[in-house]
């Protein structure tokens, strides 16, 4: 206790030498704070996103220190202060040991979970493999898009509803998969699930005979990577005294055993398929080069290495930025074309002026379709796939007041700060008395200059700064291009909760809640990003091919 009372002392001190004050702290009840701890797990199953921050709100202001274990956890939804933290003190901030300690079962050194020099590394061996050339040829995104429509036609003409974030989890995996190894993991082609309480065995199964090679490991290899990302989340929720939940086992060693086994194969296939191409030691890469057409990201790293934890973790990590997040974003965009009919038929109006009943997509088209980036954009608004996201202080620092006039606030040297961009992005004082509406036209009308433009960092989905997502464009094109297909598909959507398992639907006590929380039809979750828990179940009403006039 005397240490603590100690590095109290201390910290007050050099706040004052820095002419900065301390984090108000969010006091629990029980020593340590031990109690938000607590109180977070229990709402891991019935709590909607951040709800617990904003108890804080009313007694603290919205930058507060939970100080668990006496250890300072700074958490912000302040816009300047994701400035400061991601791009103009961003030497001041990394990811840090404590993250990677929590994640590096999960990601090893890759690109996700680096710092400093590594990090420039992982990023200019990376980069170039997302130039807009490249990231603008969609014959992936129209496979998968193909085979995962017709996925839906058939279940529905069997006469049941699709859980359209499995669906469009596959097409993303598939496609990301393709995209990285040239190998597809062809979940797809496997049988979709049926509603819940539906008898699958005694169905007319949409998989002729049998599902195909390689699904049933793909199967397996999604729900590896989904329990290893649940665990994560777990150390997440428990701060610092996580280990104590995994003495003697490391929770990941399972499913990650299970992932690795799968990514393993794929590469010791590349790396001979470049080693017969080319031989190893006279691979020598700069890191600027181009990458070639129809390279794949795997073929593009094995020029700058042949080491294969390298290799693993840099496609695993970008497996993980890239797959759960684009799936995530796009089930959230049917779920609200699902909810709001009049933005449906509006966002299907552009798609046929602009594209037509039928045409594929192109770059060109997409970037023209303001109305589709607005309601991509929207949808992140509320529903951002990283809807939180740490930095440990490198040194003692400040973070700006929000209330001119008043000092700035004190980081000690390794701290935790927590910045939570989907409370962010619902500040009513940021965004506007409808910040909890879902309104598209915010991102069109003089919303977007009355609020964004001069304050850009109130909407940051993507981060930004020096590790500001590097496929954001990526995302946005293959989100575009799905979205486009699905509405030249289906002219209406449908949410079927009868669909849904017990339990997996918001409780009734949310509808006493304030914002959002009270009318959500879905129950957003998250481990590392977001998610529908229990799927998302829908039905579509597809196009009359015969009254396409083309
Ligand atoms: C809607 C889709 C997406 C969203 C919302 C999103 C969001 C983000 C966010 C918030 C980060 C920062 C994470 C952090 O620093 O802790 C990030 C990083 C990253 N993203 Fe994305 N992302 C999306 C899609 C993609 C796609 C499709 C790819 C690649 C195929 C990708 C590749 C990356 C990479 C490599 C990083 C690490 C950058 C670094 O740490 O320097 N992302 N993304």
């Amino acid at each position: 206790m005397i240490v603590v009372c100690v590095q109290s002392w201390n910290k007050r001190r050099d706040a004052e030498r820095m002419g900065a004050r301390l984090v108000p702290v969010w006091n629990g009840r029980w020593p340590g704070n031990v109690d938000h701890i607590v109180n977070l797990i229990k709402l891991v199953n019935s709590g909607y996103p951040g709800e617990y921050f904003l108890r804080a709100w009313p007694e603290v202001g919205k930058v507060f220190n939970t100080r668990v274990l006496w250890e300072d956890i700074i958490l912000t939804v302040e816009p300047d202060h994701v400035k400061v933290i991601l791009a103009t003190d961003f030497n001041s901030f990394v990811k840090g040991d404590k993250q990677k300690y929590k994640m590096e079962s999960l990601l090893g050194t890759g690109v996700f979970n680096s710092d400093g020099r590594r990090i420039l590394f992982h990023r200019s061996m990376t980069r170039p493999f997302f130039s807009r050339d490249r990231i603008a040829h969609f014959d992936i995104f129209d496979r998968h898009g193909e085979e995962a429509i017709e996925k839906i036609k058939q279940r529905q003409a069997e006469g049941y509803p699709v859980d359209f974030q499995d669906l469009i989890s596959r097409f993303t995996l598939d496609s990301a998969t393709d995209f990285l190894f040239g190998s597809n993991v062809n979940s797809l082609s496997d049988v979709l699930p049926y509603p819940y309480g539906v008898d699958a065995a005694a169905t007319v199964t949409d998989s002729p005979v049998a599902s195909p090679p390689g699904s049933a490991e793909a199967k397996r290899f999604a729900g590896a990577f989904a329990e290893a990302q649940d665990v994560i989340a777990r150390r997440f929720n428990m701060g610092e005294i996580w280990p104590l939940s995994e003495i003697g086992k490391d929770k990941t060693k399972e499913p990650m055993k299970v992932v690795s086994g799968y990514i393993d194969r794929i590469l010791e296939e590349a790396l001979a398929k470049t080693k017969a191409a080319l031989p190893l030691d006279t691979v020598d890469a700069k890191v600027d080069d181009e990458a070639e057409d129809g390279e794949t990201l795997l073929e593009h790293l094995i020029k700058f290495t042949s080491d294969r934890k390298i290799l693993k973790d840099e496609t695993l990590n970008i497996l993980l930025a890239g797959r759960d997040t684009t799936a995530a974003t796009l089930t959230f965009v049917i779920y609200f074309l699902a909810m709001y009919p009049n933005v449906m038929a509006r966002l299907r109006s552009e798609v046929l002026d602009k594209v037509g009943p039928t045409r594929k997509p192109t770059y060109d088209d997409i970037r023209e379709m303001k109305y589709l980036r607005a309601v991509i954009n929207e949808t992140l608004r509320l529903y951002p796939a990283v809807p939180f996201n740490v930095r440990q202080s490198v040194r003692a620092t400040t973070l700006p007041s929000p209330n001119p006039g008043q000092k700035p606030f004190y980081v000690p040297a390794n701290t935790s700060v927590t910045y939570s961009v989907f409370l962010m992005h619902r500040r009513k004082d940021l965004w506007g008395p409808d910040a909890d509406d879902f309104d598209p036209d915010r991102f069109i009308d003089d919303r977007l200059r009355k609020y964004l433009t001069p304050n850009p960092f109130i909407f940051v989905p993507f981060n930004a700064g020096p590790r500001i997502c590097l496929g954001q464009q990526f995302a946005y094109n293959e989100m575009s291009f799905m979205l486009i297909r699905l509405l030249q598909n289906f002219s209406s959507i449908e949410l079927e909760p009868s669909a849904h398992a017990p339990g997996t639907l918001p409780p009734k006590e949310w509808a006493k809640a304030e914002g959002r929380q009270a009318i959500e039809r879905f129950c957003p979750k998250s481990h590392l990003t977001m998610y529908s828990r229990g799927g998302l179940w829908v039905r579509m009403t597809e196009v009359n091919k015969e009254d396409i006039i083309v």
